[in-house]
């Protein structure tokens, strides 16, 4: 017997009426309505679920004391002193949510070509690791790898006449990498998209005796306009001379997706991520079905964006649409989402108990 979508085919040809009944009833033997007619029917037959153990909440980090920030295009989203920082952790906590990713806004003064504060032992995201890990040594943390935060091109690399240059950059990202770990950071998430970082910081790593780092690479980190409140969020957005198209993935590939994740695990990477999300959520899918590792997705800053305007505007639901434009993440395949939105996700799931 044929089977296709789980119902014999040769059921769907059978039809109990006799052509003759006044009834306006249609003759249906399946009516696929009635496991949806209750709350806890819907419940029963759900395939998937969003838990906090999904979320991983990034924070944007500013220097100076007691300071909450807002950032204009991402209206709910803050950038924080270390000391704030620390109280969004407990707030993490409480809430269940197992990971923070940190984003510096560099002192303009501190920034320049080559981004060397990136390698600062003492630099903000450093500071911020440690005074989170000291109060609360059981959260994750994630530190993103790239020079943009730093440098006063807003380019992720080193450049010479116009050119990213990809291996200096490598060299560079170590030894960034290399603070952050030293720092207490416990997975290092290079966001940069040059050849061979992966190897290279998994090689520094090891080298160092930092073994139980993980690596969770932005394999297939797209140039994509979505990024647009996060360059403003760490202060690159004005300085940003060109765009990032000579080393982020254009928006036509999946193929290339494909080969840059794979690249990424054999070079060590513990974890890979997609990003931008909602836009990808095919990749996110190609991605855990080929390579069946631990998958994530960033909601990148302008779906964030999108949501929280249209919900400002009383255009959307906002509580709805992010609860399921994060359920869509799982139904791709992804193991979990790094989204702005996180600390109320996390406050509505409780709530639903
Ligand atoms: N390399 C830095 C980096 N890490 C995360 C994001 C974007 C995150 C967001 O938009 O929320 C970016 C921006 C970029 O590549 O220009
Ligand atoms: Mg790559």
């Amino acid at each position: 017997m044929a089977i296709k979508y789980g119902r014999p085919i040769e059921l769907r040809e059978v039809s109990r009426r006799d052509g003759t009944a006044a009834s306006p009833a249609l003759d249906l033997t399946i009516r696929p309505r009635r496991n949806r007619k209750a709350e806890w029917a819907r419940r029963m037959v759900r395939e998937n679920v969003l838990t906090t153990d999904d979320l991983i909440w990034p924070l944007f980090l500013i220097d100076g004391d007691n300071k909450r920030e807002q950032i204009a295009s991402m209206p709910g989203v803050e950038r924080l002193s270390v000391d704030q920082a620390v109280r969004d952790a407990e707030r993490a906590m409480k809430l269940t949510i197992p990971c923070l990713a940190l984003f510096p806004y560099t002192d303009p003064s501190l920034r320049d070509e080559d981004g060397s504060e990136a390698t600062n032992p003492d630099n903000l995201v450093c500071q911020a690791v440690r005074a989170i890990k000291k109060e609360f040594p059981e959260i994750g943390i994630l530190c993103d790898v790239a020079l943009d935060p730093f440098t006063s091109h807003g380019h992720d690399g080193l450049i010479s006449d116009g050119k990213i240059l990809n291996d200096e950059t490598v060299a560079v990202l170590v030894r960034q990498a290399l603070v952050q770990a030293e720092a207490g950071c416990d997975i290092i998430a290079p966001s940069d998209m040059m050849d061979g970082r992966v190897a290279a910081i998994r090689e520094g790593l090891d080298r160092t005796g930092l073994l139980d780092v993980q690596i969770m690479a932005y394999a297939a980190k797209y140039a994509s306009a979505f990024y647009g409140p996060f360059r403003d969020a760490i202060g690159s957005a004005k300085t940003l001379t060109g765009d990032k198209r000579t080393y982020q993935m254009d928006s036509a590939n999946t193929d290339e997706a494909l080969r840059e994740v794979e690249l990424d695990i054999s070079e060590g990477a513990d974890m890979v991520m997609v990003k931008p999300g909602m836009p990808y959520l095919d990749v996110v899918r190609r991605v855990k079905d080929t390579f069946a590792m631990p998958t994530f997705a960033y909601q990148v800053s302008g779906e964030y964006a999108m949501i929280a305007a249209a919900a400002n505007n009383g255009w959307l639901d906002g509580e709805r649409a992010m609860m399921e434009s994060l359920l869509a993440f799982k139904r791709a395949g992804a193991d979990g989402v790094l989204s702005y939105f996180a600390p109320k996700v996390a406050e509505k799931l409780r709530a639903q108990g």
